[in-house]
């Protein structure tokens, strides 16, 4: 595995304010990788470290093999960056906002092409200020993709984008990644994570409380069965435990749902009563930011390095 990010014990601090403390976790090349967690966890400031942004106050930061402070212009031609704010000139259109980033950037992409793989080829003649927000998003994401850069950051690209929009944005980056592009993403939408990242790190106040390859990790957690309770029936009398109640709906957290799905329709037919509503699925990461908010890092095993051991897990 070629690693295109590696990050070893990385601390960084605002004042007195640990921001990150201690994280470790590597980008293989052509992985989308998404760094997830709560507000304030941590995951901008580990990705302004990552684009030479920010320097780290300890630990090692190595981006496509190089020191994103010491080597950073060689970074920056193979990094393409869509951070949360963008600058842009509002009275240019957005052609004009493209081809000005052209100037400073080597062998560029051609503006309809950077336009097109973001979709807004329609848009090119609008000002910037007339974009919605979820357009503005695209624009940057247009500009990230000018320099054809090998590792893409994307932080929280999807931002006020549409459903449409999001998913074209997701075919986009599939469709970079398969071409050997790496990415490292950060979203709150935790179904955007799922779909379209291959590995990640969850971080809570500046540490990694879980991180592992996304398929993996979610077949290892327990499953969710959930359906109406029949009338008449007590949770106790059913053949699976039930772990919540929400109203009448019971909730199971089961680990092999194929035998849990048929325990319950076995019982439920001699029963002669019909469970409503029956859902039967895998868990999903949402599930697993449930549980971690609850306490429970799930099959965890600790960390060799990083300066915060104590809350570092591996969950795959
Ligand atoms: N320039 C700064 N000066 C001081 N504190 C900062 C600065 N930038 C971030 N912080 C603090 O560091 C912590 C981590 O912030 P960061 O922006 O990295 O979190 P995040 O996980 O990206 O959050 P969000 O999901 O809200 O974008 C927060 O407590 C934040 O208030």
């Amino acid at each position: 595995m070629t690693a295109v990010i590696q990050v070893s014990g990385l601390v960084k601090r605002y004042g007195d304010h640990v921001a990150v403390r201690g994280v470790s976790f590597e980008v293989a090349q052509g992985e989308i990788f998404a760094l997830l967690g709560r507000n304030g966890a941590g995951k901008t400031t580990t990705m302004e470290v990552l684009a030479g942004f920010q320097r780290p106050d300890a630990g090692t930061v190595r981006v496509l093999g190089l020191d994103p402070v010491a080597d950073r212009e060689r970074v920056r031609r193979g990094v393409g960056v869509m951070l949360q704010e963008a600058g842009f000139f509002p009275d240019l259109t957005v052609a004009a906002t493209v081809d000005s980033w052209r100037d400073f950037v080597p062998a560029a992409r051609p503006r309809d092409e950077a336009l097109e793989l973001a979709g807004l080829t329609g848009k090119a003649r609008t000002r910037v200020r007339q974009l919605s927000g979820g357009e503005k998003r695209r624009l940057d994401l247009a500009l990230a993709l000018l320099g054809r850069p090998d590792l893409l950051f994307l932080d929280e690209p999807t931002t006020g984008m549409d459903p449409e929009a999001r998913r074209n944005t997701w075919e986009v980056v599939r469709g970079l990644a398969r071409r050997g592009t790496s990415v490292l993403l950060t979203t709150h939408y935790l179904d955007e994570a799922q779909r379209l990242a291959d590995s990640m790190a969850i971080m809570d106040r500046g540490g990694i409380v879980a991180r592992g390859g996304m398929a993996e990790t979610l077949a290892s957690r327990t499953g969710r069965v959930a359906f109406e309770l029949p009338a008449g029936v007590e949770p106790a009398e059913l053949p699976i435990p039930v772990t919540a109640l929400d109203g009448r709906t019971a909730i199971c957290r089961v680990a092999d749902l194929d035998t849990a799905a048929r325990d319950l329709m076995a019982w439920a037919a001699a029963r002669g009563v019909r469970p409503r509503g029956l859902e039967v699925r895998q868990a999903t990461l949402e599930d697993l930011f449930l549980d971690l908010a609850a306490g429970d890092a799930g099959p965890a095993a600790d960390e060799a390095d990083g300066v915060d051991k104590t809350d570092d897990k591996e969950v795959a």
